[in-house]
This record gives structure tokens, sequence and C-alpha cells, in this order.
């Protein structure tokens, strides 16, 4: 076994009672044709398959600056905000909430906020009341440019800047955006801003491990080169075209086979709060990149043991569509060890000399049968210990699992053409130029809908 084997790993052996050994072989050739034409030169998603070798191919004078203007940051403001939705925010938002300390009274460190991520105007009110006499920085994150949510924020956002720091806005604002296309880019080169580029060939869900997710966790002093590090060790490790030999098939063949036989919602279970954003992600990567033609599990993720006493009930005894991934980390960092109770006042004296942790494996394995008994497949990661190298070979093996998912449903896992439909009606109800033709026809239909509730 390699060390990595042994930093990140899965077991399979409780779907045994849902999935036949026999039943995957008949795939292996399948993957490894699909392997194949990812990693061709020739592959015919060529234009979005850029993130398979970005670790790799990570370019130091890239990532030097991207540290240099993160410690400018860090020296000269308290706050930066970052401005950006899906794929332009929760890697970001994914890495540095699972590394963050839960409470936190330090004030000299510069703290990443995040805005453009919801049409909230009480939370674009809060945020700007919340940084009044703080020094700002901000970062607008959007590879096309003109999606809506962060579009309306950065205008509040710019404006505030202008007024309050004159023509040194310019200096404040850095745009992460696509190399040559969109308005970001052209504002870029018109008015002089700081820009980073989102490579032409990663979509946004697949795009933590650039300038999108690299600069904010820099600023957020996340070390971004030890999660290229671990992103790197994923990559060589999944370079194998043998599902038996390589997890993150293994992981997309067992996924898909139990869609096949009705599973289709999948729940991403740790037993680390941390980790609640981290799914989050991992629900818009899986989401989609399946959602789509009528197929796909839809992710759905909890943090037990909270949520063992909310929908614990549901997931044990409910409706027989489910699976469940559960994400252990073996070692923790911090740790606390229950006491010794003279008057034994709770009962709780056998636990004496057990730590959190102890309890909290203990917790999880329980978890683990009950579900198990309760006909729920269950999937197990452990990632040795919750750091930034682990978390880089987390993202990228979800990533490349992802990929060979999707592919494997016959779906391209690079669109979200879906999204598109809420996209146009939104333009249109808000009379964007070039919406017209559709603008009358849904006003009609929503019409009849309020009608029809009074
Ligand atoms: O980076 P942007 O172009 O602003 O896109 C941000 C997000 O919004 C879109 O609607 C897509 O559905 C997402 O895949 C994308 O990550």
């Amino acid at each position: 076994m390699t060390v990595t084997e042994q930093a990140f790993s899965l077991n399979f052996s409780l779907l045994s009672k849902f999935i036949n050994e026999d039943e995957k072989f008949k795939y292996a050739e399948i993957i490894s044709n699909i392997h194949e034409e990812m990693h061709a030169s020739t592959s015919k998603d060529k234009g979005a398959i850029g993130w398979i070798d970005l670790a790799l191919k990570q370019n130091r004078e890239e990532v030097d600056r991207i540290l240099s203007v993160a410690n400018e940051i860090r020296d000269k403001s308290a706050v930066l905000i970052v401005i950006g939705i899906g794929g332009s925010y929760l890697g970001a938002k994914a890495v540095q909430d699972a590394l963050s300390p839960y409470f936190s009274k330090q004030t000299d460190k510069t703290e990443v906020i995040y805005a453009g991520q919801n049409m909230s105007g009480a939370y674009i009110n809060q945020l700007l009341q919340y940084i009044e006499n703080r020094e700002v920085y901000v970062n607008v994150i959007s590879k096309s440019g003109t999606t809506l949510e962060p579009a309306i924020s950065f205008r509040v956002i710019k404006s505030y800047m202008e007024k309050r720091y004159g023509e040194e806005m310019k200096n404040r604002i850095i745009l992460t955006t696509d190399p040559t296309n969109g308005l970001l880019r052209k504002l870029a080169k018109e008015e002089g801003f700081r820009s980073f580029e989102v490579p032409a060939d990663v979509g946004g869900r697949f795009s933590v491990l650039t300038p999108v997710g690299l600069f904010p966790l820099a600023v957020g002093e996340i070390d971004i080169k030890a999660l290229l590090d671990g992103a790197k060790q994923a990559t060589n490790d999944l370079m194998i075209s043998n599902f038996k030999e390589n997890e993150a098939y293994e992981y997309a063949l067992s996924r898909y086979l139990l869609e096949k036989k009705g599973y289709i919602l999948e729940i991403m279970a740790s037993f680390e709060p941390s980790l609640r954003n981290v799914f989050e992600w991992w629900k818009q990567l899986f989401g989609e990149s399946e959602g789509k033609d009528g197929k796909g599990i839809f992710p759905v993720s909890v943090t037990y043991t909270t949520d063992l006493h909310s929908i614990g009930q549901y997931v044990q005894a409910g409706k027989r569509q489910i699976f469940e991934t559960i994400l252990h980390i073996r070692n923790q960092k911090e740790d606390h060890t229950l006491k010794y109770v003279d008057n034994n006042f709770d009962q709780l004296n056998f636990l004496e000399n057990k730590t959190f942790h102890d309890m909290n494996t203990i917790a999880k394995n329980s978890t683990i049968l009950a579900h198990y008994d309760g006909e729920v497949p269950v999937i197990q990661v452990e990632m040795n210990q919750l750091d930034e190298y682990h978390l880089g070979y987390l993202l990228y093996f979800f990533q490349k699992a992802c990929a060979m998912s999707a592919y494997l449903s016959g779906v391209n896992p690079f669109d979200q053409p879906g999204v598109e439909s809420y996209k146009n009606n939104i333009f249109a109800l808000l009379n964007k130029p070039g919406y017209e033709s559709i603008k009358e026809e849904l006003e009609e239909r929503l019409d009849q809908i309020f009608s029809e509730n009074k």
C-alpha cells in the first residue's frame, strides 16, 4: 500500500449486498475507454477538460503572483469581499470553512466574506454596514461575466468603493474571469483593473484549483501550495484506467449501478461540521454535471451526528431510494477527553478517558451498521486528516469521479443547459434587451398562476 492509499481511501465492502462484483466487471472496458477518451488530446470535450491535469501543469509564476497579491491584501485590508456564485465561490468557501477554527477572536487576520451568491437586499445592505470603517479589497469572480447575481452585487460594491477610495479603488478590485471573453475581461483591459484568468477549458464547478479558488484561499491564509500538492498526488494516483485500481472510477461505477437499481439519492455525510461547505461544493459538482436528460442522482448532504436527530429517522427507515457516502477523518488535530466526575451526576463515568473523537468515530461506525441494516448501501471514504493536502486530494478525486460518472450515464459532464431556463426567464421578466419575445408569454402565465391562487 502506498502512502497516498493510506492518506485517502474508499471502502466498498458494504455494497456487496446490493451490487455483485460480476456486474461491475461488465463495465471494465467501458470505463477504460472513457478514461482513454478523457485523457486523449483529441478528447471530444477538450474545451472543458482542462481541470484533468491542471495541478500537474500548474504555472509557478501564477502561484507566486497569487501569493504576492494576496500578501498585499493581507497587509492592507481587514476584509476581502469575494463576489461570485456557484463554481465561482463554492470551492473557496468549502476549503476556507473546512480549515478555519469554529470560533475565533483573531482580529489581525484579513476576513474573507462572500457576496453575489444570493439576491437578498438585506444581505447586501448589512454587508455594506459591516465593512464600514474597515479596509476593504474586492475579488469579483465570474467566468462568463454575465451572471446576474454577482453582477448586481458588483455594481453596488463598485460604486461604494469608488465613493470611498476614489481612483485607488482600481487597485483594490481584482477581477477573475475568462482570459479573453466577457464584460469583466473588457473592464480589466479598458480600465486597468488587475485580473486573474479562469482557463478557457475549465468550467466553473471544476475551477477550485485555478485562481477562482486559490486567490481567495491565499488571502485567507490557506496553504495553496499544499492544496495543489494534494491535487497533484490525486491526479497521478487516479491516472489508471482499471477501476479496481482507481477508486474514483470504482466510486463512479458503484453510484451508476446503484442508480440503475433505483437508488436515486446520494447522501454525503460527515461527522465533522466544518465539512458542510465541502459538501455544498460537491452538490454543485455532481448535481450540475449529472442532472440532465431525465437522469442523475440527486446529491444531498448531512452533518452527523446533528442530523441523525432530525432526518436520521428517514434515512434509517423512510423510502428506500437512498445510498450514503460517509466521509470520515481518521486523525483529528484537536480533541477533548472526558474526565471522571466524583458524584457521577450524569451517570457517564463509563466514558471516562474517552475523547470526543473516539466517541464520534464510534458514532460513525454505529451509524454505518444501523443504516446498512436499514437497507441503505453505504460507501465509506476515509481521509487521514483535515488539512490542505488532503482536501486538495479530495477535491480532485471528486472531479475525476464526477466526470466518469456522468460519462457512464451518457450525459455531458461539462454543460448545464437546465440552468439557462431559469436565467432566460429572469432576464426576460427583468426587461433585459434581447429577451422581449418571451417576456409577454411568461407574464401571461404568471398572471394565470397567481389569479388562480386568489
Ligand atoms: O462564473 P460565472 O460565469 O458567473 O458562473 C457562475 C455559475 O453560474 C452558472 O449559472 C452556472 O450554472 C454555474 O455552473 C456557474 O458556476
